[in-house]
């Protein structure tokens, strides 16, 4: 039997050899070194064919190009030497495409990322789809990583140095029309005529080698030495300020780029090679990895092993607030479904139907999407204040006040007005699911989805179960969590849930090195340089203060003294200080008020006179430690179902550092016999609250890790 191949050829008779790629095995094409070989014999078959007027690179799988290098390949590699020699082999074998005499064109459907662009961009020109799953971009940055097979080096060249640095440091991915626009490709057609078009392109003259569209102060600046000095400091320095020395690859992003404008291609691609090799061999790039391994695996997970999901055909919203309207987005805009929301006011309605519209009319201005499909979105969303309409709704999704009775009201309602079948799912983030399905007639329908705010921002939702949720109802929530573009864990129902119970004691830890003297930013930079987005002080001020009091008064109540907030509550709420939302809270707000100065006047308020008496890392630990050991009860009680689970909810819920890999791979690589010992002086030290979780003296004592 003979070998299945990546890469086909098939000559046409008007002379264009069309190559089209499609990896046997996979759903996605992704470029493996093994591939070398074969695209070396084409090259040859091609170089040696005077017949051939031009080639066209296509992919076979119906709504992809090419998702990138192959990253098992890369976490397969042992040393920076053999990542080395993936990139060369890669690097070498898109010049011999570059080299062909014939023009050479990228036909481009769908995901084009990664070691997919580089060979697209080594293409001599790059038509492709309308169609809105067509992305181009070099996400490598999210890997821990850089570009390694010439897409340093060839994308400055098309965007521009300043445009494709930006692009490799943050991962960006561009649309069709934005790519266009951009000078990444020389022609946006529908996907019907996607292969005619570029046949077209390579039947034509070889183009020249095109200069970056550039205008205004980006044309100045990248045309002189000086100028482009400029671009590399300001984008090291906007970076840095964001990543704070976490993140090795961004450096090296810059540097390979200088090197390859400033000095040619071939001390580009040196570097970029060398570079991409160190970098695999970094602990964040392995984190990293494991993030992007982790969320795959879990995209076809359903929650309930075995079970189906019921099909959704349209959604109930109950509350129109800021949670509702943000849901009856998501629902709308993202899992295209339609949504009906019930509030108590027109007003609800009206605020969550102009929710929506914000939202959208944005994207129509940015030409991210047409005014008709905006108008399409919008039909699709109605308002009652009665339960009309509410017979058909398959889900509902309930962001009510956090009130028991309410809430319980409120399933009762819908088992009267809605199907039998209809799943009332609760958005409480403190309230028991247990408790709301206390009363219920059908508890086996009840189930918690638990958003994070600004819900069509953050990736995460907790599934909670009860003990009666049925496995029917855990896999359809899950389905729809993810239509409606999250990441679902499923944890168990307990107080906090599983993303705010590891937060309180890190907040209440924060919170009292502050009533301690510790300087409010001092801490809040500490905890920013560990890796979190913001700190916990600024968090706080962000959830609101009054918020913050309330779950910590719940949490301590139902998980015990472990969870004692410290005394400082009360005398902010007295104050009126709630946070960012009323302009009072630890830092300043309001017009006039430049950077982020700290309200001094809680100093006196609270009693404190502020004074840094620990460094950033012992600040840290301090605060971080109580997580790690809360997230290992956690999954001791069942909480959460595995590590893995843990680690991507802290990652996408809280923004657990992800180059840490989340509290259990950062337990894994603290080492948790050392991590033991920590907590234990820590105990002795400063309470009784430090004690560490029973899992981890247990997994100390085996010598087992997480993972
Ligand atoms: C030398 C080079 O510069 C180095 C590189 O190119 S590094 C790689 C850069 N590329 C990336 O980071 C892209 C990674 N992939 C993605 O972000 C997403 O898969 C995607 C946006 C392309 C598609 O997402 P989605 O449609 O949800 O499909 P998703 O389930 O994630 O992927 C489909 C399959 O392709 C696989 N896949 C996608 N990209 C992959 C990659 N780069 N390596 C290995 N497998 C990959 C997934 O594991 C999954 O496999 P499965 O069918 O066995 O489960």
């Amino acid at each position: 039997m003979s070998e299945q191949k990546a890469f086909s050829l098939d000559i046409k008779d008007n002379g264009v050899a069309v190559i089209t790629i499609d990896v046997p095995g996979e759903s996605m094409n992704t470029l493996k070194d093994t591939f070398a070989d074969e695209v070396g014999r084409l090259m040859n078959r091609l170089e040696g064919d005077s017949d051939i007027k031009g080639v066209v690179f296509i992919s076979g799988k119906p709504g992809s190009f090419i998702a990138g290098a192959d990253i098992n390949m890369i976490n397969d590699c042992e040393t920076a030497a053999d990542a080395e020699s993936l990139a060369r082999k890669g690097q070498a074998m898109f010049d011999r495409i570059e080299q062909l005499e014939v023009p050479v064109v990228a036909a481009i459907n769908g995901a084009c990322l990664g070691g997919g662009l580089e060979l697209a961009m080594a293409c001599h020109v790059r038509v492709c789809s309308d169609n809105p799953k067509t992305q181009l971009g070099l996400p490598e940055v999210q890997l821990g990583l850089l570009p390694g097979s010439g897409g340093t080096q060839r994308l400055p060249q098309l965007v521009g140095v300043q445009q494709g640095i930006t692009m490799m440091l943050t991962g960006k991915q561009l649309r069709a029309k934005q790519a266009l626009k951009a000078g990444l490709v020389d022609e946006v057609v529908p996907q019907s005529i996607l292969l005619d078009a570029a046949m077209k392109h390579a039947l034509s003259a070889k183009p020249k080698k095109k200069k970056a569209p550039l205008k205004g102060i980006s044309k100045v600046l990248e045309a002189t030495a000086y100028g482009r000095n400029i671009i590399y400091k300001k984008a090291a320095e906007q970076a840095q300020k964001k990543a704070q020395g976490n993140y090795p690859a961004i450096d090296k992003i810059i540097d390979t780029v200088r090197i390859g404008v400033e000095k040619g291609r071939e001390a580009g691609l040196d570097k970029e090679a060398r570079s991409f090799g160190e970098l695999a061999m970094t602990p964040q790039s392995y984190q990293l990895r494991q993030i992007f391994f982790a969320t795959t695996e879990m995209k076809k997970e359903t929650g309930a092993d075995g079970v189906k999901p019921a099909d959704i055909h349209r959604v109930g919203v109950l509350g129109g607030g800021l949670m509702g309207g943000g849901i009856a987005y998501v629902t709308a805009a993202k899992a295209g479904l339609p949504a009906r929301i019930k509030d108590i006011s027109h007003e609800g309605i009206t605020h969550a139907l102009h929710y929506s519209y914000e939202r959208l009319n944005k994207k129509v201005k940015r030409k991210h999407m047409r005014r008709a499909e905006l108008e399409k979105t919008m039909l699709s969303l109605s308002g009652t204040l009665d339960y009309s309409g509410f017979e058909r709704v398959d889900v509902v999704i309930e962001a009510v006040f956090e009130d028991l009775e309410l809430k319980q009201k409120m399933v009762a309602d819908i088992e009267q007005h809605a199907k039998p079948e209809t799943i009332f799912a609760t958005n409480t983030s403190s309230l028991p699911i247990t408790q709301i399905a206390a009363k219920a007639q059908r508890p086996q329908n009840v189930i918690g989805l638990h958003y994070f705010s600004p819900v069509d921002k953050m990736p995460l939702a907790e599934i909670i179960t009860h003990e009666g949720t049925s496995p029917e109802t855990i896999a359809t929530t899950v389905a729809l969590a993810k239509k409606q573009g999250k990441t679902p864990i499923v944890v168990k129902d307990g107080a906090g849930f599983f993303v705010n119970r590891i937060l309180a004691p890190y907040m209440n830890e924060a919170a009292r090195l502050v009533l301690a003297g510790e300087p409010i930013e001092h801490v809040d930079k500490a905890l920013v340089k560990f890796g979190f987005p913001v700190g916990p002080i600024t968090l706080l001020d962000e959830v609101g203060i009054d918020v913050g009091a309330k779950v910590a008064a719940i949490l301590r109540k139902e998980l015990g003294e472990r969870f004692e907030p410290p005394a400082a509550f009360d005398k902010l709420i007295d104050d009126e200080r709630k946070g960012k939302k009323n302009q009072k809270g630890f830092y300043q707000y309001g017009k006039g008020v430049k950077g982020k100065p700290v309200d001094s006047s809680v100093y006196s308020l609270l009693g404190i006179e502020p004074k840094q008496n620990l460094d950033r890392e012992a600040v840290a630990e301090l605060c971080v430690l109580p997580m790690l050991n809360e997230a290992a009860y956690c999954l001791q009680e069942g909480i959460i179902r595995s590590a893995r689970d843990g680690d991507i909810g802290s990652v996408f819920g809280i923004g657990f550092p992800p180059f840490r890999g989340g509290p259990f791979r950062y337990m894994d690589e603290i080492g948790i016999g050392a991590l033991v010992t920590k907590l234990k002086t820590l105990a002795e030290q400063r309470g009784d609250r430090y004690q560490p979780a029973p899992l981890l003296v247990e997994m100390a004592e085996q010598q087992r890790r997480f993972y």
